[in-house]
């Protein structure tokens, strides 16, 4: 099932759960503008390349619409538009006062020099300055994106408008950014984690975990899980898959990665076959790569007893029916993962008052938003009987529909 699929499968259900009105489910759904938009650069040899750059704004009634910018060859409309739809259930979650959003330009970074990077982020810009703004619509990074390219995007923007920090976040400290926001999703994954065991009357200590990714959200998850004592097992990137049953020394595993540019060839751990790497046994999986990762060929032999979706939407309809019935524990996405947008809401409110928060203040505000919002999600599993994933599709569901009525439309 592809992206947009299983993400309009998840808001039914929900919108089911709670008897939402037809009309209004409808207008829940449709994305409030999709913008598709052709960028042409210059490469470095002179050549001329084009791609195809979208940003997709889905729902405004909460707040301006806030969610990544993705580079990477899959992007297409449809995940595009499946991404800036969960950006809404995610915000709402959280309780931050924004809408959803998300943009990709179908691209392969790593096939692309930094100043074609900037060219092409540059004029991406150029297309879509007009329709995004402090109080429209505010982008971030995600797969194949940083601070860098947050960077060139402000610098553009700024060119029309005006020095504006606050048109994104997650940019370098040095332009307005807040401190703990590179780190954000991953603390937010940890916050995410301990609250779950909490419940079963565990801790991080003496977990046994596995990490899908190890870009920025698997690799600041996998040096913070293992900080609080969590044992990383196996780990796996693009380039291979590695693991160690008696954890994997991650300080020496960011240094092989940063110089290799991947996990392949660590000496601390044995290689394994990636497509295996779910398959490894564990007390928590977290995938934090791809979407779809899990589906019906690989959750069979998933062995883990709770799953925390760091990735957006990395299971699949099908595999997470079977890992419901194998009594696996799904934290889902909307709710794990958002670490990164909470913390992209405190630097925009810091750029906003023009007040540097200390890093303490930040993650102590993460901590805060993470242990509430997983408290918001089970009330609703109480409410409606339902597992985690519909119980954060309902709140957040909820919070925007009432949000919609009360804005109420034009007569
Ligand atoms: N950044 C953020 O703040 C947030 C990100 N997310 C989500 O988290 C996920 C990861 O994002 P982020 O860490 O920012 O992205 P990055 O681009 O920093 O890292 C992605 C990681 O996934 C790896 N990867 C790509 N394809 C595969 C594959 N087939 N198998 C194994 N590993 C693979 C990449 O390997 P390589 O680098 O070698 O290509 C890299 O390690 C995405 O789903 C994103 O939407 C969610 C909330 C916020
Ligand atoms: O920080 C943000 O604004 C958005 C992060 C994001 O794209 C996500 O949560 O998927």
């Amino acid at each position: 099932m592809n992206a947009l699929a299983a993400t309009n499968r998840n808001f039914k259900l929900a919108s089911r759960i709670l008897g939402l009105d037809a009309k209004l489910e409808k207008s829940l759904l449709i994305p409030f503008r999709e913008i598709k938009v052709e960028c042409t650069i210059p490469k470095d040899d002179g050549t001329l390349v084009s791609y195809v750059g979208f940003r997709v704004q889905h729902d405004n009634s909460r707040g301006p619409m806030k969610g990544g910018v993705r580079y990477h060859p899959e992007v297409d409309p449809d995940e595009v538009n499946a991404l800036a739809q969960l950006m809404t259930w995610k915000t709402a979650v959280a309780n931050i006062p924004y809408g959803g959003a998300k943009g990709g330009i179908g691209c392969d970074p790593s096939d692309l020099s930094p100043s074609e990077l900037e060219r092409l982020t540059r004029v991406f810009t150029q297309r879509i300055h007009d329709l995004i703004g402090i109080h429209t619509d505010v982008p971030a990074p995600d797969m194949g994106t940083n601070a860098q390219t947050m960077a060139w995007i402000l610098d553009e923007y700024s060119k029309f408008h005006g020095h504006s920090p606050a048109v994104v976040t997650g940019k370098p400290i040095d332009l307005g950014g807040s401190l703990g926001r590179d780190a954000a999703t991953g603390r937010g994954v940890l916050f995410a984690t301990e609250a779950l065991l909490k419940e079963y009357g565990k801790s991080i200590s003496g977990q046994r975990f596995v990490i899908q990714g190890f870009g920025n959200v698997g690799s600041w998850a996998s040096q913070l899980i293992s900080d609080m004592g969590g044992k990383i097992v196996a780990v796996s990137d693009i380039t291979g898959a590695i693991r160690n049953k008696d954890g994997i020394d991650i300080p020496s595993l960011l240094r092989h990665a940063q110089e290799t540019r991947g996990v392949k060839g660590f000496s601390g751990a044995d290689a394994i076959d990636p497509s295996s790497i779910f398959a490894e046994d564990c007390d928590v999986l977290i995938p934090a790569a791809l979407g779809g990762a899990i589906n019906r060929d690989n959750a069979v032999d998933i062995k883990a007893k709770f799953i925390v979706e760091a990735a957006n939407h990395p299971t699949d309809p099908e595999a997470d029916e079977i890992l419901k019935k194998k009594g696996v524990v799904i934290l889902p996405d909307i709710y794990a993962n958002s670490g990164g947008v909470t913390v992209s809401y405190f630097e925009w409110v810091q750029n906003i008052q023009g007040f540097m928060w200390d890093e303490n203040r930040v993650n102590s505000e993460l901590k805060t938003y993470m242990t509430r919002g997983l408290k918001d999600v089970k009330e609703m599993c109480q409410t409606h009987n339902c597992d985690l994933r519909m119980g954060a599709f309902t709140l957040g569901l909820n919070r925007v529909a009432r949000a919609t009525l009360l804005r109420g439309w034009e007569a």
